[in-house]
């Protein structure tokens, strides 16, 4: 038994996702490309290639993990390139979106032997979160001006459009397509490739994936492109958990239970988000409140119930702990960093990466 903490892939539950994946690439005809912002654990990436078509990167270390480890096809996006970081990217990239028409300018040359997109913006999206919203006041996500791209069509063949966020609403995602198709149709046809970006959860229990699928391939048909998917959450959602031992229980009004963990170092996008965690089942009468090892006050990982009073040496599994986890893990406080085990099918669990004093080291000078 590996020692605590450690994020858990559990590769039973992965392959769930991969195989709605690949439902919607055979019966929509779009590709997959995994978000590695989201989820860049590449000792499980030869399982999820079979189901998957390759990797979409925000930066220059994204895009080599993805043509290193993952393979297949490889696109590269950023927010904004160097001058320094250019020639590397494209190097390793099959496809390179540019997030604005400067940067296409400002690499034409640099870029003129590889197949480029362009980042539009549509202006809506489907965020409930400020931080998190495309289409927020001033964005720099993209071009949204159509007579400004139209200028630079002749250097494009395609464009990304990624304005869902968590959204498990078809009918929204629908409508939001609609709206991308009112405001840039006459740009759509004019194109031979459309990514429609990430965050849209239709790996997610009872979403209307032949409604989606028939929608991609309208949409498809329509404009004469070949559709690309960017899901980061919906290729690892509800796959992995975090596994903590309790270190200590205190009462202050409530009872407390404090874990080898910290929601700042090992789940920051919850804290980020102001979002607490999951734990299953949460039911039964000993109402705790989980909290992190660190020094932050507010590393609370959130209030649960549980069937028994907690003690000391207890095993908790944070659920939901693959998206925006290992990518973001840091080493706040010195606290001890997550191993990284994977549970194979036959239900066997592997390490595969340890972390030690050393690396903790080796992060700082
Ligand atoms: C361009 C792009 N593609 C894909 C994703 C992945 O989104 P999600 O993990 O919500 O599916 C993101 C999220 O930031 C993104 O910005
Ligand atoms: N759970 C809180 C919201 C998380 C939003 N996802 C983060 C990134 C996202 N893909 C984006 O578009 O910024």
């Amino acid at each position: 038994m590996p020692h605590t903490p450690y994020y858990l892939i559990d590769k039973s539950k992965l392959l769930r996702n991969m195989e709605k994946i690949a439902y919607v690439r055979e019966h929509s005809g779009a590709k997959a490309l995994l978000a590695l912002k989201c989820f860049a654990t590449w000792s499980v990436f030869d399982f999820m290639s079979d189901y998957m078509d390759g990797t979409t990167s925000s930066s220059l270390h994204e895009v080599k993990l993805g043509r290193k480890k993952f393979g297949k096809e490889t696109h590269a996006y950023s927010v904004a390139y160097a001058d320094s970081e250019i020639d590397e990217v494209i190097e390793n990239a099959d496809k390179i979106i540019f997030n604005s028409i400067s940067q296409l300018n400002r690499f034409a040359d640099a870029a003129s032997g590889i197949v480029r997109g362009l980042r539009l913006n549509p202006q809506v999206s489907s965020s409930s979160f400020d931080l998190a919203d495309p289409a927020r006041p001033f964005s720099r996500l993209g071009e949204w001006d159509v007579t400004k791209v139209e200028a630079v069509m002749d250097r494009i063949s395609g464009f990304m459009i990624h304005n869902n966020c968590e959204n498990a609403d078809f009918d929204l995602f629908d409508k939001m397509l609609g709206d991308i198709e009112t405001k840039f149709g006459s740009l759509l046809s004019r194109v031979e490739w459309v990514s429609l970006g990430g965050g849209i959860h239709f790996t997610g229990d009872n979403y209307p994936l032949d409604k989606f699928c028939a929608r991609l391939r309208a949409f498809s048909q329509k404009y004469g492109v070949q559709v690309y998917l960017e899901p980061g959450e919906a290729s690892i959602t509800k796959s992995t958990t975090l596994e903590v031992t309790v270190l200590d229980t205190l009462f202050n009004g409530k009872n407390l239970a404090i874990v080898d963990s910290s929601i700042e170092a090992h789940m920051l996008d919850l804290l980020i988000y102001r979002e607490t965690a999951k734990i299953e089942p949460n039911t039964g009468d000993h109402a705790y409140m989980i909290c992190g090892k660190s020094c932050l006050a507010g590393d609370v990982f959130g209030e649960f119930n549980f069937e028994n009073e907690i003690r000391v040496g207890d095993r908790i599994s944070v659920q939901d702990a693959a998206g925006y986890t290992m990518v973001k893990k840091n080493w706040f406080n010195g606290v001890g960093m997550p191993s990284i085990v994977i549970k194979e099918l036959d239900g066997s669990e592997r390490v595969v990466r340890e972390f030690t004093f050393d690396d903790y080291v080796s992060s700082l000078s």
